[in-house]
């Protein structure tokens, strides 16, 4: 079965819904200044983890979720983040969800010695060794995790930091010690990745021994349960046996929560079981860094489009990550290109859009932030105005996975969206399905999801579109339209005479209404 979906009005009544600053200001509830349908996901680190910058720079920048990498960082640092984050929802109104990233078992450096970088130079050799030692090391000797990596090598090998930040060609093997030379100068810095290749790609035999989840990642992943995390984001996933392995471990380890397992696509066995991974998983996160260490970068805008494309498919909310601002690490305004990048992103309606290390780290954590959100409001309204919708090949294999009720009120819902010019969807929903498959649409109007559940709705904080609110639970479908109406009207995000249509997955309901 195909359709489009396409909140087109035929007799425009009024300018388009979403965000016009006087009536739509949606306060607090999407975590931002104004409510947008793209998300924002913020890597917390040193820049941003104060109680003041993770309020100021980025939940009132709109942050929707926040990013803790457990490559970095102690564990006391990381649960003062997330009890930070969570002081944050419940004393000023946010509703940010928090995602903890594991490490994964990749090779990575050590430490600098404490330096927060270190420049790599053309033509220095550098020492990278498998030997522990307690002490920080002289520069230029770097420390790798793997202890097989000294074997593994091989003199003319090409290693690549961070995804190609800088370049090194093995020039020689002494015990544990690997002398390598720089030959593409950039920036290294602490326990950054390393890449080994050959003959013009990457090695991998090695990889495929480590387990994706480590025995210090699934430490991390207890902390994560126990801190009441709402995503793992699990990184250099192969398949989705590992993703389903972590579910099962998440349901009986912590009785029922409602965590999200997130897939992190960046490595080339990920792209080879790309639709089982997404459908296992709870979402995805494009990993743009370490993907273009291992494919070359020519091909990651390719294998993007195709992820978004997947995932919108098999409704699974999708990231955008890594260097989408790169260069305001450093600089207060973002290239030309940076912003042509980024308008991409939203163009390919991605649910998300990540900051890495320029919230993480970066000098305009702020700046960066508010980039985003101007450049995606910008093209989500050319997107309107323009009427640029594509179609959404909708696969006989959704129908046949929809639970056979919801079927029919999604039928309904796309049959009213296609006859109706609406201003907004209302969906009462349990447990955030009947919300995903509406945001899934893209409509041209607000969709506001109400739920009794304070987790499901921070976890629909991620998902295009959708503006969460806490609800408690009526089986009284009037009551509940009645309610919503007054609390929306008096933020001034519908007004009277509005059309609406309003779901409920509970009640197994829709109705098309003026807000009165
Ligand atoms: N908690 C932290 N403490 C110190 N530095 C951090 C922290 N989080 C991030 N950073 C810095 O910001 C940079 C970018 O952050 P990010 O977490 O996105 O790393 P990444 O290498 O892109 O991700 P991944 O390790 O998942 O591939 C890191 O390289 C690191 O220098
Ligand atoms: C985010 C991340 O892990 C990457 O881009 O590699
Ligand atoms: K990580
Ligand atoms: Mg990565």
């Amino acid at each position: 079965m195909a359709s489009t979906c396409p909140w087109r009005r035929r007799t425009p009544r009024r300018p388009s819904t979403w965000t016009p600053p006087r009536r739509r200001s949606c306060g607090r509830t999407g975590s931002g200044a104004r409510a947008r349908p793209s998300k924002l996901v913020c890597t917390v680190g040193p820049a941003t983890s104060g109680a003041a910058e993770l309020e100021r720079s980025l939940a009132v920048g709109g942050m929707n979720v926040a990013r803790v990498n457990m490559c970095h960082g102690d564990r006391e640092w990381r649960r003062d983040v997330i009890r930070a984050v969570r002081r944050l929802n419940d004393e000023k109104g946010f509703a940010v969800a928090v995602m903890m990233d594991t490490e994964g078992s990749e090779i990575h450096m050590g430490d600098l010695g404490g330096a927060s970088s270190a420049k790599a130079e053309d033509g220095e050799v550098w020492t990278f060794t498998v030997r522990s030692s307690d002490t920080a090391l002289p520069d230029r000797i770097i420390h790798v995790n793997y202890d097989g990596f000294a074997e593994d090598v091989k003199v003319g090998d090409e290693l690549f930091v961070d995804g190609g930040m800088a370049r090194f060609e093995v020039i020689q093997k002494l015990g544990p010690d690997v002398k390598c030379r720089c030959t593409d100068p950039g920036l290294v810095l602490p326990r950054a990745n390393l890449t080994i290749w050959r003959d013009g790609s990457v090695v991998r035999e090695r990889n495929a021994m480590l387990p994706t989840i480590s025995s210090k990642d699934w430490l991390d992943i207890d902390f994560g349960i126990a801190e009441g995390v709402d995503f793992i984001a699990v990184s250099f996933v192969k398949s989705a046996e590992v993703i389903n392995h972590l579910k099962s471990y998440i349901t009986a380890r912590s009785g029922g929560s409602d965590i999200g397992v997130l897939a992190k696509m960046e490595s080339i066995d990920a792209l080879k079981n790309l639709e089982q991974i997404i459908r296992a998983s709870d979402g995805v996160m494009v990993a743009r860094g370490d993907l273009g260490a291992q494919v070359p970068l020519e091909q990651v805008p390719s294998i993007q489009h195709r992820i978004v494309k997947m995932c919108r498919q098999l409704n699974k909310p999708v990231i955008i990550a890594s260097q989408l601002l790169e260069s305001m690490i450093e600089y207060p305004t973002p290239t030309r290109a940076e912003v042509a990048d980024v308008s991409e992103a939203v163009r390919q309606r991605a649910d998300a859009l990540m900051l890495s290390g320029e919230s993480a780290m970066g000098r305009y954590p702020e700046k960066a932030l508010s980039v985003l959100r101007s450049v995606s409001l910008r093209i989500e309204r050319w997107w309107r105005e323009e009427k640029r919708h594509e179609a959404l090949e909708l696969q006989d294999s959704l129908y046949k996975d929809l639970i056979q009720p919801f079927a029919l009120i999604y039928i309904l819902f796309l049959f009213a969206a296609n006859n109706l010019g609406v201003d907004a969807v209302f969906v009462y929903t349990k447990d955030g399905y009947m919300a995903s498959l509406l945001s899934r649409c893209r409509p041209d109007c607000p969709i506001f999801a109400f739920t009794s559940s304070t987790s499901v709705r921070r976890r629909l904080n991620l998902q295009w579109g959708l503006i969460p609110f806490r609800l408690s639970d009526s089986d009284d479908m009037e009551s509940n339209l009645n309610r919503t109406f007054s609390l929306l009207k008096a933020r001034g995000m519908v007004q009277s005479g509005d059309l609406v249509i309003a779901l409920s997955d509970m009640l197994q309901s829709i109705q098309v209404m003026n807000v009165p």
